[in-house]
């Protein structure tokens, strides 16, 4: 332990003191609109940013920082790209071009855009990027210049990071599936839904489906696909909040406006596939999407307000994603500019908002399985005096009939004496209570795993295993007259008492528990006869 501590502290000061080598070279950039070439101006390549989109792209001039290009093998690495066409303009060297989605003449790189440069230019000229953003948006790029082995050290890093990612959130969603069908609960099925469209929107924008999973084909036909698993992803969400927090009984009108929202997203989106509609319907359905963050942030808050605990698990685990999406907007204004970890921290907080829901999620169904439990114990429980009922009784009499040790069972059937005149004397509500107090004295008089049953009426059934049966009745006979005297209120009860014989039913062993009781009527009451 101390020495973990040891290493972190020191991890901590060395930090700043050692050059990280995966860092690459300094440099100093200048960028200006191709098509403007007065209008330059200078910029850090090492921090996040945007350059907009003017007509006929951004030219990016990248120099070293003190002055002289080192010699040798170098890799230019350009980071956060998303979906912008890159292109090297390196002296001596063709023109390359290359996307995330397609390495085209770049060097195949795991989780950025690459380039080879095998020599850098002489004399501290210019490397010459060309970035066009005029089918996509703008993000906020920064670029690294580093050895092949450092470039190799930091993509397996990130392969290794971002498969982990995609995994948690795929395992989680694989899993819920299963529950959803199991308890038939499609809050599990919604929260699947959504896990899986964010990991395949961050498995795009990250290159992760052509490298290294090389579904170039999807990665080619996204335009068609991409807005229309955007907006399921936005729909599950919605749909899962709405289940997981029980809205329906929470927020009904608020729900109804998710609803709403939902439609209308669907109406949009479908139209955006019908041909003459699309430009109309994309520039509609954007500002609805970013609609889909406030609504389903206020609602949720509003279902924690209302005591919906599903709700707060459902904001812990969505927060951090939420967060991160904004400062992602906020960087394409130049906000935060070395908060270069912004795209990585989409994939780390996917994982972790799927792992804080599915541990919502199994709150849940242990929630409800115990309600299902509670449900089913209630229903075999007699309300007034909260012994097993009839059936219930019946069931776990013929269970212990069942046990290796049945041999030595035995059954009492009590029936309080004249409870008519005490229900005369004391009313339908004072023959209630007495009955409940005789409940009291017969769990007083037996043990845990003796079966009590109250078989309707003012008649009592026990299922006795091993001991002796009939002073056990007595102990319940002499218990009542103890609690009677108490209540100043004379009660009797007669019990009839007989063992089980080898072989024998439930009815005939109750049958000849009766006879004994009968007996135990006739012969005067209050007492026990064995049968
Ligand atoms: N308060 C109350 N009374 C009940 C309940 N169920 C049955 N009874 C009453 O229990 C009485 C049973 O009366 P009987 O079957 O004549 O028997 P008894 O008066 O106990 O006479 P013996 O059994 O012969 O000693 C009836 O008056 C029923 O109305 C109940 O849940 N609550």
């Amino acid at each position: 332990m101390l020495l973990v501590l040891a290493w972190l502290a020191g991890a901590a000061f060395a930090a700043p003191v050692v050059a990280d080598p995966d860092a690459g070279i300094a440099l100093r950039g200048e960028w200006r609109p191709t098509r403007d070439a007065a209008a330059v101006q200078g910029f850090d390549p090492a921090r996040l940013k945007a350059f907009g989109r003017p007509p006929g792209g951004v030219t990016v001039l990248l120099y070293p920082r003190d002055g002289a290009w080192p010699e040798g093998l170098w890799v230019l690495s350009v980071e956060s790209a998303a979906f912008q066409r890159i292109a090297l303009d390196a002296p001596g060297l063709p023109l390359r071009r290359s996307t995330m989605l397609d390495a085209g003449d770049g060097r195949p790189a795991f989780g950025r855009i690459a380039f080879d440069v095998p020599r850098l230019p002489p004399d501290g000229a210019p490397l010459r990027v060309h970035v066009d953003a005029s089918d996509t948006v703008p993000s906020p790029m920064y670029f690294v210049l580093r050895d092949a082995a450092a470039q190799s050290r930091v993509e397996a890093g990130w392969l290794a990071f971002a498969t982990a990612c995609l995994v948690t959130m795929l395992a989680t969603a694989v899993i819920a599936l299963f529950f959803g069908l199991r308890l038939r609960d499609p809050a599990f099925g919604w929260y699947a839904a959504y896990v899986t469209t964010y990991a395949l929107i961050q498995a795009t924008q990250s290159g992760y489906i052509v490298r290294p999973l090389g579904w170039d084909a999807m990665a080619a036909t996204l335009p068609a696909w991409g807005r229309a698993v955007t907006t399921l992803s936005i729909l599950s969400a919605v749909l899962f909040l709405d289940r997981f927090a029980g809205l329906g009984q929470r927020l009904p009108r608020l729900r109804r406006v998710l609803h709403g929202y939902c439609a209308l997203m669907l109406v949009l989106v479908t139209l955006g596939y019908v041909p003459g509609l699309q430009a109309a319907m994309r520039a509609l359905i954007n500002p609805v999407l970013i609609l889909g963050a406030p609504l389903v942030l206020g609602t949720a808050i509003a279902a924690v307000l209302r005591g919906s605990r599903y709700a707060a698990i459902f904001l812990l685990g969505w927060l951090p994603l939420l967060g991160v999406t904004v400062l992602g907007s906020l960087q394409l204004y130049g906000i935060a500019p070395d908060w270069t970890w912004s795209d990585d921290a989409a994939l780390a907080v996917g994982a972790f908002e799927a792992i804080v829901l599915s541990l919502g999620l199994a709150e849940r169904a242990a929630s409800v399985r115990r309600q299902r439990d509670q449900a089913r114990v209630l229903a075999g429980v007699d309300p007034l005096t909260g012994l097993l009922n009839r059936r219930a009784w019946r069931e776990a009499l013929e269970a212990c009939l069942r046990e290796p040790d049945a041999a030595g069972l035995s059954v009492l059937y009590l029936d309080l004496d004249h409870f008519k005149r005490v229900n005369d004397r004391l009313g339908h509500a004072g023959g209630d209570r007495v009955l409940q107090l005789f409940a009291d004295v017969l769990r007083h008089a037996l043990r845990a795993d003796d079966v009590i049953g109250r078989y309707g009426g003012e008649e009592f059934v026990v299922g006795l295993v091993g001991g002796d049966a009939q002073a056990v009745a007595e102990r319940i006979r002499r218990g009542l007259h103890a609690r009677s005297r108490e209540a100043d209120m004379p009660l009797t009860v007669s019990i009839g008492v007989t063992a089980w014989r080898t072989g024998e039913g439930i009815d005939e062993l109750l049958r000849r528990a009766d006879a004994a009781l009968y007996a135990a009527k006739h012969g005067g009451r209050d007492r026990v006869v064995a049968g």
